[in-house]
């Protein structure tokens, strides 16, 4: 017997107990586009969603891919201008949303998850209405604010252990799309479904005390807190739609939300099967 063999059986059984608080159990991982960082690292998300599938987790993967909008737009000359983190959005710009994150992000994460050998079914939030929407704010165009989750359709797939691939793309009553930040997209989820857990993977350690430097993590924190960090300025840009929908989470049904760094290999295997948190953990 080889030390190496040991040691995988060993990392395995400890993970037992982590496998046995989730069994059955539903988590939501928002995949965010700047952590889509390369083809490996794709791959580790991915296989790291399909093992929390194949050990009994009900897992609902969301995801973004504001770099691929901000590239399409460019192809088509029109600047990607933001208002507190949130994509001004007008009618060339939603047709182009749908298209890159329903059409092209959605189904490349779903194939990926396929060629691992486990089931993924592909769907936004326009499919079977499961994110209703309705303007946001008129000065932001066609950005969404999520105000009802159907989310009988995800029951039904993760019954059947497929595992769900949402893009945040939502609609209304009269058939307009919505652009929907996929945090606010991924915490409604969660909310609705009363997740144990909301992971929100990004391209960065966690929260920090300051934004440029990547050593200043804040490795926990309470609603409270966010709120003193907001008004300090120490929360801004894309990190404000990020708390506060992870902070409505909490205050709805969700039991924890971590957001963790993406560019770590399998911090997601790392967050759910052992007691190694490594980004920022929010607390009530
Ligand atoms: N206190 C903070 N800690 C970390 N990041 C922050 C903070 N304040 C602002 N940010 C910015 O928020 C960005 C993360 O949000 P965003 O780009 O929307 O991520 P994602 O694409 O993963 O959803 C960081 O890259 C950083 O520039
Ligand atoms: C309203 C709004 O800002 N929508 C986002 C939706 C995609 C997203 O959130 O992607 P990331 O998770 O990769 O940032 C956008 O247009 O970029």
């Amino acid at each position: 017997m080889t030390q190496h063999a040991v040691l995988k059986a060993q990392i395995l059984s400890e993970a037992v107990p982590y496998m046995q608080e989730y069994h059955d159990k539903i988590v939501v991982v928002k995949y965010g586009g700047n952590a889509m960082v390369n083809e490996v690292l794709i791959d580790n998300v991915i296989n790291d969603v399909c093992l929390m599938n194949l050990v009994g987790i009900h897992v609902i993967l969301v995801h973004g891919g504001g770099p691929e909008i901000n590239n399409a737009l460019k192809r088509a000359h029109k600047e990607s201008k933001f208002i507190n983190g949130l994509r001004y959005t007008d009618e060339e710009t939603i047709e182009i949303v749908q298209e890159v994150l329903a059409g092209k992000v959605n189904k490349n994460l779903v194939k990926r998850i396929h060629t691992h050998g486990n089931k993924a079914v592909g769907l936004s939030g326009i499919d079977n209405m499961l994110l209703k929407a309705k303007c946001a704010d008129k000065e932001l165009g066609y950005v969404g604010a999520i105000e009802e989750v159907n989310a009988e359709v995800l029951m039904d797939l993760l019954e059947k252990d497929y595992i769900p691939v949402v893009a945040s793309v939502g609609m209304d009553e009269e058939g307009h799309s919505y652009n929907i930040n996929a945090d606010t997209a991924a915490a409604a989820i969660a909310a609705a479904l009363n997740a144990e857990n909301l992971l929100v993977v990004s391209d960065i350690p966690g929260l920090l005390e300051d934004k440029d430097d990547e050593q200043s993590l804040i490795s926990s924190v309470t609603i409270d807190d966010v709120n003193t960090l907001k008004e300090k300025g120490v929360i801004a840009g894309g990190m404000i739609p990020k708390v506060d929908c992870i902070t409505n989470a909490l205050n709805n049904g969700v039991r924890k939300a971590v957001i963790i760094d993406g560019r770590i290999p399998h911090s997601i295997l790392i967050e759910i099967f052992s007691n190694e948190g490594s980004g920022t953990l929010f607390k009530e």
